[in-house]
């Protein structure tokens, strides 16, 4: 039925009640708006990239953990003016409970290192990937659904999180055969921000909101921008001085500007010196114009980007040492990042650098005679039971068909033809393994 929007908050659309299906017409065939089927090409794709996610996570010790698609939309009514909260996919269920379908993944893990209080050793370092949903208008066109990969380090203050946070998405690069000349990272803090700000004596109130409206430049005309940040009670002073220090894109000009003895210069230089020791330093940029668009940071963020500079940010994370609080909770030190299926696939296309992931299969059974399908089933049977053969499943096309003739199953044997070579043999149905 046709969404009729109804009153609400904003990005809510609450449907009409449940009606019966119309069997007289054909259903849609098409998945909602906005959203994807994974056919098994698709699939196959999804699973390669997902598996890269894994692998490069548990490679650097991370446990994998993953949370409700749907939960209390508590956990995303923050009052900065963000774009996430503006497309929130909200509503109110039947028990009358205001819930939403999860627009990123930072704010259930919170909740759940919340919820496992000191029965979690600290540090955590735990990764996801879950699918993530914003209601779009769709007179954009855009997608209502993607998939991220979250990676998270709790309990750890100083820059060494975010250092391993970086090198884990340069090792994934580097897996799926993407270089430091393909896509780079820009890197910054709200820490430069939150100085300037300081220093014109700006109410911390203020300082949230300031990043959500920074992050808009490039996006909206740049007065636009000054009336906004105007609103949040920054003076055309310290807006002035604020756009000329977020046009820095050198460390030194930042440390003649602010000094040395900040946290926002002092860790930002740490982090680059732990880049060399990582060996990425090729990989990451300072820009002072990085905030990202979510309220909750409050140190180092970054942002992976395509050099080329035709598709949208690849990934982006951050330190957020408050985030729980806002929670009620106490606060624990805490960064992490977040990396959508879909740019990435985008940028792989784009450098011709998809791979080949055709249908794989082990072994094709069939029976030449329609009396022998019992005995087909049998032969199918031992083989997929001897799990060293199924497990090299994963070998390009059907290695081998077995055929099962009646003249051949009289004598207790069957034909094996190696489908590569052509060569063919016979083999006692008991020593198939
Ligand atoms: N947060 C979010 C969710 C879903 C998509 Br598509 N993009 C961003």
């Amino acid at each position: 039925s046709k969404e009729t929007p109804h009153a609400g908050r904003s990005g809510s659309v609450s449907s009409p009640p449940f009606q019966a299906a119309d069997y007289s017409q054909k259903i849609d065939v098409n998945p909602p708006k906005g959203t994807r089927d994974f056919p098994p090409e698709e699939m196959r794709l999804r699973n390669w990239l997902f598996q890269n996610f894994r692998e490069v996570s548990q490679l650097f010790g991370f446990e994998e953990v993953d949370y409700p698609v749907l939960e209390s939309e508590a956990l995303y009514i923050r009052k900065a003016g963000e774009e996430i909260r503006d497309q929130l996919y909200c509503f109110e269920d039947r028990g009358n409970r205001r819930v939403a379908l999860r627009p990123e993944l930072t704010p259930s893990l919170a909740r759940l290192v919340m919820q496992k209080g000191k029965s979690v050793p600290l540090p955590i370092k735990w990764f996801a990937v879950g699918q993530c949903w914003r209601y779009e208008r769709m007179t954009r066109g855009r997608r209502r659904e993607h998939y991220q990969w979250n990676m998270d380090i709790i309990g750890v203050p100083d820059v060494t999180g975010e250092a391993e946070l970086i090198s884990s998405i340069v090792t994934f690069f580097k897996r799926i055969g993407i270089t430091a000349r393909d896509v780079g990272f820009k890197i910054s803090s709200r820490k430069v921000l939150q100085e300037v700000l300081s220093f014109y004596s700006v109410p911390e109130t203020s300082f949230s909101k300031a990043c959500i409206i920074i992050d808009k430049m490039g996006k909206i005309p740049l007065e636009e921008i000054k009336k906004e940040l105007n609103s949040v009670e920054l003076s055309t002073e310290a807006v002035d001085e604020l756009l000329q220090v977020l046009s820095m894109k050198s460390l030194t000009e930042l440390e003649e500007k602010l000094g040395a003895a900040g946290e926002a210069v002092s860790e930002l230089k740490q982090l680059f010196s732990l880049a060399e020791k990582f060996g990425y330093s090729e990989w990451i940029q300072f820009d002072a114009s990085v905030v990202r668009g979510l309220a909750y940071y409050t140190g180092i963020v970054f942002e992976g980007f395509d050099r080329e500079g035709k598709l949208r940010a690849i990934c982006g994370g951050g330190r957020y040492d408050r985030l729980l609080s806002t929670f009620g909770g106490d606060d624990i030190p805490a960064c992490g990042f977040g990396f959508g299926d879909a740019v990435i696939i985008e940028l792989l296309k784009e450098r011709k650098l998809l791979p080949e992931l055709p249908l794989e299969v082990e072994n094709i059974v069939c029976s030449l005679d329609p009396d022998l399908q019992g005995a087909a089933s049998s032969v199918a049977t031992v083989l997929r039971g001897k799990g060293q053969v199924f497990k090299r499943a994963a070998r390009i096309n059907a290695r081998r068909l077995i055929l099962v003739g009646s003249s051949e199953w009289q004598r207790g044997m069957v034909s094996v033809k190696i489908l590569s070579t052509g060569e063919q043999y016979e083999v006692n149905f008991d020593e198939l393994g």
